[in-house]
């Protein structure tokens, strides 16, 4: 199974690195098929405009609808697709959201910039496919080219295929409900600090008791609210010390 992937942004050059390392095998090896559409290429002034001023005042800019209006229509002209839209104001994207969309056959992204994309865009291709206007998470960014990065490699290592090893969902590091402890290779003491005694021991229970101990206490001490979101029979009695 293949997915295809369009992305439209008036920076095609920022979506480069995704031709790289993993997702560029991917794109390699056919598991994904990859296109990075510049918005400017359907305006038709010599400026070459894709922004206005907002009805109703206030700062900066935002991108006209008529120019998003055709380029989506020619890349969508391919056949259907779930519609995605960055947006500081957007719906939580999370590991959920990924294995969702890594179902889909065709993804395409809208990156705006400026204030963001004129409302009515999103409204008229809802009326006629999924669109869904998601943000990565609480803090600003000037556009939404970073944010489809983010999502699209959150997406292609979930496909069949592109991961060395497999990552089976419930095996993907939040699945426990708990973030991952510290871990250690070679060599053993580094810089005068050594590798804990349990990793080489041998003792599988003890490793594993340890390992469980270390992201409690990770969890507990930087994400409080995955703790809380655990359901009742998560953790056992020897969880609880923590
Ligand atoms: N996803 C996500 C996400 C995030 N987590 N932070 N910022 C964004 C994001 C996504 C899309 C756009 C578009 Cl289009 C324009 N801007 C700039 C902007 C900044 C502040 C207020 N309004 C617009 C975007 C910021």
């Amino acid at each position: 199974r293949r997915v295809r992937i369009d992305v439209v942004t008036i920076f095609p050059g920022y979506l480069a690195p995704l031709r790289e390392a993993l997702l560029g095998r991917a794109i390699e090896a056919g598991l994904v098929e990859l296109g990075v559409h510049d918005l400017r290429d359907w305006t038709h002034d010599v400026h070459q405009a894709v922004d206005d001023s907002p009805y109703g005042g206030g700062p900066g800019m935002v991108m006209r609808p008529q120019v998003w209006g055709e380029a989506l229509d020619a890349v969508l002209a391919a056949g259907p697709a779930r519609l995605v839209v960055p947006t500081p104001a957007g719906r939580p994207f999370t590991q959920a959201t990924a294995q969702a969309w890594a179902g889909e056959e065709r993804l395409v992204f809208a990156c705006g910039r400026y204030e963001g994309i004129d409302q009515r865009v999103v409204d008229s291709y809802a009326a006629r496919m999924p669109v869904d206007e998601v943000s990565i998470g609480d803090y600003v960014l000037v556009g939404g080219e970073v944010a489809v990065m983010v999502m699209v490699e959150a997406v292609v290592r979930l496909l069949p295929g592109v991961l060395g090893n497999p990552v089976s969902a419930q095996e993907d590091s939040f699945s426990d409900g708990l973030l991952e402890g510290p871990a250690y290779t070679r060599p053993v003491s580094w810089r005068g600090l050594d590798v804990p005694e349990v990793l080489r021991s041998g003792n599988h229970a003890a490793i594993a008791r340890w390992r469980r101990d270390r992201a409690l206490e990770r969890t507990a001490a930087r994400r409080p609210d995955l703790l809380d979101a655990l359901p009742e029979d998560a953790l056992d009695r020897a969880d609880r010390a923590f």
